[in-house]
């Protein structure tokens, strides 16, 4: 396995999030993590990048323990995050953004480069001069994506893939996310569109009160519309 998530529990201060929560990622796999607001998932994933210690549980990534490691470390081992909200720089220009997340990694065979991610998202190309508050919320994401992957990552977790977004972006944002799934890279996706996430993962974590309740792959998904208007209902 890639990434093995094992008993995890979390917490802010004294108020528990996560209760002992399991998840695996295998090399090249992309996986979902879906569930109702506020149920623990982005804690979830900050628990695995390091912006949060676990209480409890163990994160291993390539089979080395990494629970507690600081993050810029595990950005360097290969984890690229697109968090919730994107946080792009917005008194730096695109090209800044973007420049200042290239990796030192040069073990990558095919490394991320300005060029191949301009490549990648050609409206980023047109706004290579301008601030990132002069962006619309879908090339803030476009930006956001293209910085994690200056970083070379391994494993792409994406916490709220198109959350907000108009939907001919985040179409095109789904079929760009399908394309770094061919290329064999590792993703962990968050959204609230089953039906794209069904498309695009092959195995679901739904996440109920800081646990994994159901998992399975996107036949299965579609197939338990009891489990989804239980859970998954807005
Ligand atoms: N920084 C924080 N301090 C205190 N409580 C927090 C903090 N961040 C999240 N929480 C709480 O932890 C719980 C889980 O939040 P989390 O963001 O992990 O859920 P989520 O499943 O990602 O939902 P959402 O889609 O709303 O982001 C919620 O009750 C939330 O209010």
């Amino acid at each position: 396995m890639l990434l093995e998530v094992r008993g995890l529990a979390a917490a802010y201060g004294a108020s528990q999030v996560l209760f002992g929560l399991s998840i695996d990622v295998g090399a090249g796999e992309v996986i979902s993590l879906i569930g109702r607001n506020g149920m623990g998932k982005s804690t979830t994933v900050k628990s695995i990048v390091g912006m949060l210690k676990p209480k409890a549980g163990t994160v291993r990534f390539n089979g080395e323990r990494i629970d507690g490691q600081p993050s810029h470390r595990l950005a360097r081992m290969g984890l690229g995050l697109v968090p919730e909200g994107r946080r792009i720089f917005p008194n730096l220009t695109v090209r800044e953004n973007l420049v200042m997340a290239a990796a030192d990694r040069r073990a990558a065979d095919d490394p991320w480069t300005l060029e191949r991610v301009i490549a990648f998202f050609p409206r980023l190309g047109e706004r290579l001069g301008n601030g990132g508050h002069q962006l619309s919320g879908g090339e803030q994401q476009m930006l956001a994506i293209g910085r994690a992957l200056m970083t070379n990552p391994v494993l792409l977790i994406l916490d709220e893939a198109t959350e907000g977004l108009a939907p001919v972006i985040r179409e095109l944002i789904w079929t760009r996310l399908a394309a770094l799934k061919a290329t064999g890279l590792a993703m962990i996706v968050i959204d609230k569109d089953i039906e794209a996430v069904a498309a695009l993962a092959d195995r679901h974590f739904v996440v109920e009160k800081g646990e994994i309740l159901w998992t399975g792959s996107s036949g299965e998904l579609m197939a338990d519309t009891a489990m989804r208007a239980l859970y998954l209902a807005v």
